[in-house]
């Protein structure tokens, strides 16, 4: 039987800016995006029907019918090249579950390209990265992978040439945050203090320090306009964040909607002691060491 495997990487956002809401519901957005390597694997089979299984860690949190988000980007794959969908996908999930690092979408981006390959449609990534859009704001960036600036809701990028390896540690958390209650605390947070919301803007001393590669730079430009919304939701994520600066971190953050929390390391031995570290301090469920950019959704 024919079968596509394809491997997709996890994100932690290094610039995450919040404008103000709009009238869809969604925020403009500067989205610095950073791939890297934890990965979530997706099986694609001939099948006449669609089917779904989900294996891995937290997976009792994933659906497995149509509104899991690879199911729905085969179907709407298969209507966009007007055949039937019949596949049978087989999803091995790393990626922490409602993690701030865009598991789901990976998911969604590993079945757009499993299922083009599968179905031999040829279609251009052009014609995916569009697709991608309709099924999430952080699916085009699941494809695309490496570093990229995201505006728009974040699903219109632009590649960074980043200029080295970055070494990272994640502390992850008991528990998922919604995306869409984090964004609206972000907004009850805004109103009651009167914060006024200007129009985000990239930060170029970000930028320079992906571009030379250089950790020490970027630690203290990481930025995350979600981080207070977050802490807000799961007020223990304080203590994890506090550990990482006590132990070394050259900068501290939560992913994207949280609850997973990203240390910046110097090295990769850097990390490796970081993360012995931060268990030791017991102030997270697990911990994980990754290196960033790493590619997006491949065929492996
Ligand atoms: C927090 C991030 O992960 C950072 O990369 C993303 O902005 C979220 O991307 P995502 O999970 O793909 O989100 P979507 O599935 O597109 O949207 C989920 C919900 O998040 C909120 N949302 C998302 C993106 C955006 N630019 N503004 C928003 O307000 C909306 O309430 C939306 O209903
Ligand atoms: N394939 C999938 N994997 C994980 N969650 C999925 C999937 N399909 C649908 N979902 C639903 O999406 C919700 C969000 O899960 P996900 O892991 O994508 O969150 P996230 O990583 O915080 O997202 P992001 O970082 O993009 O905001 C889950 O609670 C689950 O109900």
């Amino acid at each position: 039987m024919t079968s596509v495997k394809v491997r997709v990487p996890a994100k932690v956002n290094v610039q995450l800016s919040v404008g103000p809401l709009r009238d869809d519901g969604y925020h403009d957005l500067v989205n610095v995006f950073h791939a890297v390597s934890i990965f979530d694997e997706v099986v694609a089979e001939e099948s006449d029907s669609v089917t779904i299984r989900v294996e891995g860690h937290t997976v009792d949190q994933v659906p497995v019918n149509d509104d899991n988000l690879a199911v729905r980007a085969a179907r709407l794959l298969a209507r966009h090249a007007g055949r039937s969908p019949g596949v049978s996908l087989r999803i091995h999930k790393t990626i922490p579950v409602a993690g701030g690092m865009a598991g789901g979408s990976a998911d969604a981006a590993g079945a757009l390209v499993a299922c083009n390959e599968l179905w031999k449609l040829g279609l251009p990534m052009a014609d995916l990265m569009e697709l991608a859009a309709e099924l999430g704001s952080d699916v085009p960036f699941s494809l695309l992978g490496g570093t990229a600036v995201g505006t728009g809701r974040g699903e219109r990028l632009t590649e960074v040439e980043a200029g080295g390896t970055f070494h990272w540690v994640f502390a992850l958390a008991d528990g998922g945050l919604s995306t869409a209650k984090v964004y609206a605390e972000c907004d009850r947070i805004r109103q009651a203090t009167g914060e006024k919301v200007g129009w985000p803007a990239v930060n170029e001393d970000l930028l320079r320090a992906l571009r030379i590669g250089d950790p020490k730079a970027l630690g203290p430009e990481l930025s995350n306009d979600l981080q207070p919304a977050a802490l807000m939701l799961r007020s223990r994520l304080v203590r994890t964040l506090d550990a990482g600066r006590e132990h070394g971190a050259l900068g501290s953050i939560v992913s994207g909607s949280g609850p997973t929390c990203a240390f910046l390391a110097g090295s990769k031995e850097h990390a490796t002691d970081l993360a012995v570290s931060l268990k030791a301090a017991g102030v997270c469920r697990a911990v994980v060491t990754a290196e960033g950019p790493v590619p997006g959704a491949v065929v492996v």
